[in-house]
């Protein structure tokens, strides 16, 4: 009788597996070209910085994921140069065993390369990384499937840095809806308290409209999506609360997996859900409200004049559809199409399975 040979576990869990392998190194990374003191700032925009660091992780994580999962659709922040030379030593081979030692859930074993979307943030916190706030800063692999987020991993480099040499410096929290978080300890935040984290770098009017609308206690205000999500799963802030368009897809696809791998929330303002597949606009439109608990009392502080200017993603392809179905019927018609233009139109360009 023929062997069957060892099982090869399915594609989400090699996927988490090697995302997981990858943030350490991505971490190895960032603290070396910190050390070296040189970070090579450019302003992508306005207040949008990207540094040596951003730039070294997003080709070792994009071109490790690729190696591996050659057919899966992958998205950096990090506009790049194709014809970079990546370092031999940025292609991290091995799979975290810690990972796959996890049974998978049933609902995602026959999930395929074509239904999976992977969102990559190189480094999520820049500002805060140059302004020396290191435990702002983490590195985001989120895993979508059919435009869901399902598994990330949120590994923070600078994690114990006060804490004396004793400490074991970094961090890396992964998880996977149906299956639960790993690499920190739950806790929810105080009862007698509602502790709302917001940008500290980002902020306008609105952003702090919204967030004293939520009937704040404390405002804590800390760098990186990431980071933030952290401070909820540990029980140090109830809600997230960000009225802005400036976050995209890879700040929040990995948070909202960890997130609701524990019972969380991540949405847009609207309370809708924000969607990940390959073809949706980059920036997250709708804002961003992510909580442990009591996720509705906290959309329902949002005042509608704020909700009004926020559109979600649904809301967006519904307009998008709707105009395609126009122009198909009526070619005579003047393209009205202003609305989602200006949605889409701003995004950075992606590296998208360029290696
Ligand atoms: N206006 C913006 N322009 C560029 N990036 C933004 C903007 N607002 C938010 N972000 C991204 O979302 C993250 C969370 O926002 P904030 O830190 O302001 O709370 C930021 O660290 C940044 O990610 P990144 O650091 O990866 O560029
Ligand atoms: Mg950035
Ligand atoms: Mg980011
Ligand atoms: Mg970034």
């Amino acid at each position: 009788m023929a062997s069957t040979g060892p099982t090869v576990p399915p594609l989400i869990m090699r996927i988490l597996a090697a995302s997981v392998a990858v943030s350490h190194r991505a971490g190895n990374i960032i603290r070396d070209i910190l050390k070296a003191g040189d970070l090579g700032i450019v302003d992508k925009g306005k207040n949008d910085l990207q540094t040596e660091a951003d730039r070294a992780v997003q080709r070792c994580i994009v071109a490790t994921l690729h190696r591996h999962f050659p057919r899966v659709a992958i998205f950096g922040e990090e506009s790049l140069d194709p014809g970079d030379r990546i370092p031999d030593d940025y292609i991290v081979k091995e799979l975290s065993q810690d990972v796959l030692s996890h049974v998978c859930p049933d609902i995602y074993k026959n999930v395929s390369d074509d239904q999976v979307v992977i969102w990559v943030d190189p480094l999520d916190g820049t500002a805060e990384f140059t302004q020396g706030l290191l435990d702002h800063v983490t590195v985001l692999i989120g895993v979508a499937v059919n435009g869901e987020a399902r598994g990330g991993v949120v590994y923070q480099p600078y994690y114990n840095y006060q804490s004396g040499s004793d400490a074991g410096l970094g961090r890396c929290i992964w998880g996977l809806i149906g299956l639960g978080s790993f690499g920190f300890t739950l806790k929810s935040p105080p009862a007698n308290k509602n502790i709302i984290t917001t940008t500290r770098s980002h902020a306008d009017r609105i952003v702090t409209e919204a967030v004293n609308a939520c009937e704040p206690t404390e405002i804590v205000k800390v760098g990186g999506a990431g980071h933030k999500v952290l401070l909820l799963i540990e029980g140090k802030a109830h809600a997230y609360v960000f009225a802005s368009k400036g976050c995209k897809k890879w700040d929040t696809c990995a948070p909202e997996a960890v997130l609701h791998a524990v019972g969380g929330r991540l949405t847009d303002l609207l309370g809708n859900p924000i969607l990940y597949h390959q073809q949706v606009q980059h920036r997250n439109a709708g804002g961003v409200l992510a909580t442990l608990h009591n996720h509705q009392w906290f959309l329902d502080r949002i005042p509608a004049n704020i909700k009004s200017t926020f559109v979600s993603d649904t809301a967006s392809e519904e307009m998008v559809r709707l105009q395609q179905q126009a122009k198909a019927s009526a070619s005579s018609v003047p393209s009205g199409d202003t609305l989602f233009k200006e949605g889409s139109s701003v995004d950075p360009p992606e590296f998208h399975k360029t290696l």
